[in-house]
């Protein structure tokens, strides 16, 4: 008889567990308990995301998922998928709202909803239901009725904080000083999930469903803007929400491991006193982990004014000789002019592609060849979207094949790969950008001069580096 796909299934879970009970028992390491605050420095995070880690943890995630789906009462996951825009909103209100640092205060006993509503002036019973939304999600614990404690999905929110510092504080001063991730989540489901809210109404619009014009987008229609994302943040009434976007930037990089930049293209590699370019860099929070790690390269970061400016405190809280010594540059520039930097050993696009339609992509490729050495590489991080089924199109192109997924899994390993799926529908509803599959990636960059030579996969990270020269 045919072993069922629920058999099938469950095998590849427990298989990837005795994996990970393995190499756990090995390190003298017990598996991180969710009841416990998460620890990024901590010895058992930095194992998790080894290459055999990160595939066994995948593997359990899209195995489970697709036990869930395929188990479930088909209407009950329908609605549950429909209605997970509460999920959404509930996290933003618990970071919004002072929850994660009230709770936290609160310690393991947890903290009576009364107490909670008293602290950040919120009625007791709403702070309840949005609690137990989340608790039921593994954010927050119920301790007993109506008292919570946080675990370790909400203390990634953990602004680390007191309490008397953040309720009423700014949506961006809250996050000055913290990991970004909180600014991260509450941008998307702020901007991002109000302007995902009317991505059908576009994508059935006759008109706007053709438009690759970052002026025409779902955002457009939810903010009732006629300006882009990127002007409208410009604007001085809207300064709060440009300075949680950059601290989100700083957050997203919790996404990968914090060395990811540094494990796939090698800049220590570059000749000494080489120049990398950090085109639309932000403010350079990733060409700081370059920065510290590479110590004889130049780094020019290259974005708007206002950005610039920010760029300009971030270097100074966190690396000021670079900026004295002239090895860290900051530099106004728009990337749809041509590029001033003619000599550059790298240009770093990380999450600026997806940003944009075709249309766009091809002025800052072309901008960027036109700049180029016969030397240059073009570095691109951005998530890789997956297909669906199985993909020869990018075979011959070192480290793109993905590895094959154990049967019934999706090729894509399903929600062990969410992020670049949710974030390319993001982009198209900021932006009428989008997250790229790698056979439109090699596409678009040939069409613009640069030829894809290697793909760099990073265990436990949700980008990859796609690195190509002039052809
Ligand atoms: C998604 S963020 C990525 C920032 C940074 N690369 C990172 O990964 O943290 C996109 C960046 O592009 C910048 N940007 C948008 N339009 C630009 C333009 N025309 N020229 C230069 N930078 C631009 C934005 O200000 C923003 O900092």
């Amino acid at each position: 008889m045919a072993v069922s796909s629920l058999r099938l299934l469950g095998q590849i879970i427990t298989d990837s567990i005795d994996i990970i009970e393995r190499r756990m028992a090995d390190a003298s390491l017990s598996f991180p308990s969710l009841d416990e605050p998460f620890n990024s420095t901590s010895k058992v995070e930095s194992v998790l995301v080894e290459p055999d880690m990160s595939k066994a943890t995948s593997h359990i995630i899209a195995a489970a998922a697709q036990l869930t789906a395929t188990v479930r009462r088909p209407v009950q996951t329908i609605m549950d998928d429909a209605l997970a825009f509460h999920l959404s909103w509930c996290i933003r209100a618990a970071i919004d709202g002072s929850l994660v640092e009230i709770v936290r205060e609160a310690g393991p006993q947890g903290i009576h909803i009364n107490d909670i509503a008293r602290k950040n002036k919120t009625d007791p019973l709403k702070v309840a239901r949005i609690l137990r939304l989340l608790t039921n999600n593994h954010i927050f614990q119920e301790i007993s009725p109506d008292v919570f404690a946080s675990n370790r999905l909400s203390s990634v929110l953990d602004s680390g904080k007191s309490s008397e510092e953040v309720v009423g504080a700014s949506i961006a001063e809250r996050h000055v000083g913290t990991s970004g991730v909180a600014a991260f989540a509450a941008m998307m489901s702020d901007e991002g999930m109000k302007a995902a809210a009317i991505l059908p109404e576009h994508f059935l619009d006759p008109t706007l469903s053709f438009s690759g014009e970052p002026d025409e987008t779902p955002f457009n229609r939810a903010f009732d803007t006629k300006l882009s994302l990127f002007d409208w943040y410009k604007k001085e009434k809207n300064e709060a929400f440009l300075r949680r976007f950059g601290l989100a930037m700083f957050g997203s990089r919790k996404l990968e491991p914090a060395d990811a930049i540094l494990t796939g293209f090698q800049w220590k590699d570059l000749p000494k006193g080489s120049t990398i370019v950090d085109v639309g860099g932000g403010v350079g929070s990733l060409s700081l982990i370059i920065a510290e790690a590479v110590p004889d390269i130049n780094i020019v970061i290259q974005d708007g004014q206002l950005t610039i400016a920010h760029a300009e405190e971030f270097w100074k809280a966190n690396m000021p000789s670079a900026i004295t010594s002239g090895r860290v540059q900051l530099q106004v520039h728009d990337f749809f002019h041509p590029q001033p930097v003619k000599d550059a050993s790298a240009f770093l696009l990380r999450s600026i592609l997806h940003d944009w339609a075709d249309p766009y992509v091809q002025k800052i490729l072309k901008s960027l060849r036109a700049a180029a050495t016969p030397e240059t590489k073009l570095v691109v991080v951005d998530a890789i979207v997956p297909y669906s089924c199985i993909a020869e199109v990018t075979s011959a192109i070192p480290g793109a094949a993905l590895e094959p997924a154990p049967f019934p899994l999706l090729p894509s390993l399903g929600k062990a790969n969410g992020y670049a799926y949710q974030a390319d529908m993001t982009m198209w509803a900021y932006f009428n950008g989008q997250n790229r599959t790698l056979g439109h990636s090699v596409a678009l960059a040939e069409e613009c001069g640069w030829k894809i030579i290697q793909v760099h996969r990073i265990p436990g990270s949700s980008f990859g580096q796609i690195v190509a020269v002039p052809m």
